[in-house]
């Protein structure tokens, strides 16, 4: 079965200490998301769990059969144009030329991108734009698990919500797992079947769990509302964003 397994995971740079006794598993098909406060060390876990660091102390397990991984800052290669970074990965997997070409430009246009945008390099792109790439780079090459870094945090609300929806039909109809880092608790709500609080005081831990069982085709704006509220009512979580209800 694949999963991921992280046990007792703990962290450093250097002398500081930015992630302690980190532990939670995630399964085929589903989602978690780890939300909280900036410098949480929420960027360093999933960076942890996909190899880009090593960890200290602990263990990460991932029997997952292939990832692949979207930035918050969208690192496009600046000489390739939009369907050359798109096809990127599908190249590296020696997709033949003419099929990763059609792949990457069916998902680019899927993403709400332009026909006249396909031939553009990334410094003439919105960030929204380079977004939509840099998550489209991940997506089109057809992981079993993706790690996402705040992957609508540049999108306006409408371009937001078609992808949600394009992400949670391929979590449905291809049993995708995602891990990812959110700062928008309704989009948490939305999306995942468990929300990881994590805290930054004294040093990054999980605070809370919370599962969410409804399907997620089911959950409209009045479910994540009103899901949001009753979170909002959590000490833990108040605690963990640092806010104060008047
Ligand atoms: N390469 C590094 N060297 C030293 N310290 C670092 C490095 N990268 C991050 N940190 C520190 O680790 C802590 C956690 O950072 P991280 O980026 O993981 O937090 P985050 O929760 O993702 O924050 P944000 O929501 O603002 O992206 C911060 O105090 C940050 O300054």
């Amino acid at each position: 079965m694949e999963r991921l397994v992280v046990k007792n995971l703990s962290f450093s740079f250097g002398f500081k200490e930015i992630l302690k006794d980190i532990s939670f598993t995630l399964e085929k098909g589903k989602v978690i998301s780890i939300v909280g406060p900036s410098g949480g060390g929420k960027t360093t876990l999933l960076h942890l769990c996909s190899k880009l660091l090593k960890y200290d102390e602990g263990e990460i397990k991932n029997s997952f059969n292939s990832s692949s991984f979207a930035f918050q800052e969208p690192r496009l290669l600046p000489w390739k144009n939009v369907i050359d970074n798109i096809a990127l990965g599908l190249r590296a997997k020696k997709e033949k030329n003419d099929i990763a070409i059609k792949k990457a430009k069916e998902i680019a246009l899927l993403f709400g991108l332009e026909e006249y945008d396909l031939e553009k390099f990334p410094k003439d792109l919105s960030g929204g734009m380079k977004q939509r790439v840099s998550f489209a780079r991940a997506l089109v090459v057809n992981p079993s698990l993706l790690f996402l870094d705040e992957p609508f945090s540049a999108l306006d609300i409408g371009l937001k919500k078609e992808l949600q929806k394009h992400l949670i039909d391929e979590i449905e109809d291809k049993n995708l797992s995602v891990l990812f880092i959110t700062h928008d608790l309704m989009e948490a709500i939305k999306l995942s079947d468990e929300i990881i609080v994590l805290k930054a005081e004294p040093v990054g831990h999980i605070k809370k769990i919370f599962s969410i069982d409804l399907p997620k085709k089911q959950r409209d704006d009045e479910f994540v509302y009103s899901k949001t509220a009753e979170i909002l009512q959590d000490r833990d979580i108040i605690e963990s964003f640092e806010l104060e209800l008047k």
